[in-house]
């Protein structure tokens, strides 16, 4: 366990780039089982997530040829022969689900615990990954471990409606689907950044994919995928961590390789924030000295809100950097998580620097923004993001504070202390 050791009160300013994202690279690297043939991705970003899978497949045969500075991984599944049990499966990540399709592809049969763990937000279900398999043709069977079996090794091709729009099943529908006989239909496809950039990815392996970024999904299945080169899209919770940190400590921050058509609801959450944000190209800017106020709405009486779910929605992954942020904000703003019924159990830390919200239900969380704040020793929770969003804190209050257990960044953010300490932070990890 590391804590984030944390001096805080310095403006943080200058350029910085971005890293790849985490919920694109898992699914990519994933996808690459589906074939033989070698696959070379870039802006590959160096975190605990993505080296649990390396681990994993070099352990079963692969050859992976990872350059970390360069950002480079060559990926060649030719050797591929697993010796498998259920507990050799990568522990403690969502991602783990994204193995199911291409296991199944190269083995057969698989044997899966139903409680797959990620960040503690709640239950994350396995029976939407469970049922999307089943209609594309494999068969479920015991209880405690599952085991999954696609007879012939072959997906068959399925029309299907998801009861939301997940990511991760949107994911894996997409890959066993690929290589399904037929063609298969998915409404109510999650749509996010990464999810694109999955699709674009198996797009660019012989997929025959149409309706990227939308949310209805028709997949001819191919025989066969072959190999690619393929960069991983930019981080945008980085991008916007980046931004939210300028924002709260007074300084001006630009961040390059952002993808300003991502922007238009992000851009407004701040703004609700009294924070302008904008774009040269693809350099995303934040000046220094924001204004921090609430904007007020027009309509009178109305409680100024943001609300996050699935894209094009503000993305629930940014909620806890912008709840960070309102903490310096100049009046009382309302935050509805409509994903998650756990995501605002780690709120009672923010109190401890002397914050003031309220959970008034599992979905909504009102904060009082612009009370005086001081260092305190606070504990993360295993949420990336509110991790992130307490080292935001900690940041912005002059003095010492703790944001104890928070080695989970490194489960998506590669070199964090490195890149804030650049803007003139001063963080340490301590053990
Ligand atoms: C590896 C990966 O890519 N993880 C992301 C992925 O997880 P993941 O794919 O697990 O998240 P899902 O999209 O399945 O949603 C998570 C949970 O939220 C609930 N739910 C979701 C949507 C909805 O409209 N109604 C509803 O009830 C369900 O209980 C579901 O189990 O998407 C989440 C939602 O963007 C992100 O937080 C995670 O970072
Ligand atoms: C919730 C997250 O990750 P996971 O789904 O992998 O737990 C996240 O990336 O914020």
């Amino acid at each position: 366990m590391s804590d984030l050791v944390v001096q805080g009160g310095n403006p943080l300013s200058g350029t910085i780039t971005p890293s790849g994202n985490k919920n694109s690279v898992l699914p990519i690297f994933c996808a690459t089982l589906l074939t033989d043939e070698p696959v070379t991705l870039r802006n590959v970003p160096d975190i605990t997530d993505l080296n649990k899978l390396v681990t994993f497949f070099s352990q079963q045969g692969s050859a992976i040829d990872w350059d970390r500075t360069a950002g480079v991984m060559r990926v060649d599944h030719a050797n591929f022969a697993p010796q498998l049990t259920d507990s050799e499966l990568p522990q403690d990540m969502r991602s783990t689900v994204l193995l199911y399709p291409a296991l199944l592809h190269r083995l057969g049969k698989i044997v899966v615990r139903s409680n797959t763990k990620g960040c503690s937000l709640g239950v994350r279900e396995i029976d939407p990954h469970l049922d999307v398999l089943t209609a594309l043709g494999t068969d479920i069977s015991g209880t405690e471990p599952l085991t999954i079996a696609l007879p012939g090794r072959r997906f068959t091709a399925a029309r299907t409606w998801l009861d939301y729009m997940s990511v991760t099943v949107t994911e894996n529908f997409a890959m066993a689907a690929a290589l399904a006989d037929g063609q298969s239909t998915l409404m109510n496809a999650a749509s996010e950044p990464h999810v694109q950039d999955l699709v674009g990815a198996l797009i660019a392996m012989g997929a025959q994919i149409e309706g990227l970024g939308t949310s209805r999904l028709t997949i001819t299945g191919v025989e066969k995928l072959h190999g690619a080169d393929i960069t991983i899209g930019t981080d945008y919770h980085e991008v916007v961590t980046f931004l939210a940190l300028g924002a709260i400590t007074g300084g001006e921050i630009r961040v390059e390789n952002s993808v300003p058509q991502h922007f238009d609801l992000i851009t407004r959450a701040f703004a609700r924030l009294g924070v302008k944000v904008r774009h040269e190209g693809t350099t995303a800017i934040v000046e220094r000295n924001q204004s921090l106020r609430i904007e007020p709405p027009r309509t009178s009486n109305l409680l100024p809100k943001i609300e996050a779910a699935p894209w094009p929605y503000f993305s629930v992954d940014l909620l806890p950097l912008m709840i960070a942020l309102s903490t310096h904000t100049e009046g009382t703003i309302h935050f509805w998580n409509k994903v998650y019924e756990n995501g605002f159990s780690w709120i009672p830390e923010l109190a401890k620097f002397g914050a003031h919200a309220v959970v008034s239900d599992p979905h909504r969380l009102i904060v009082f923004g612009g009370r005086p704040l001081r260092p305190a020793v606070v504990d993360s929770p295993y949420i990336i993001r509110a991790a992130v969003a307490l080292a935001m804190v900690a940041a912005s209050i002059p003095g010492e504070s703790i944001v104890r257990h928070a080695e989970i960044i490194k489960r998506a953010h590669p070199r964090f202390v490195e890149n804030l300490n650049s803007l003139g932070a001063q963080l340490t990890w301590r053990d």
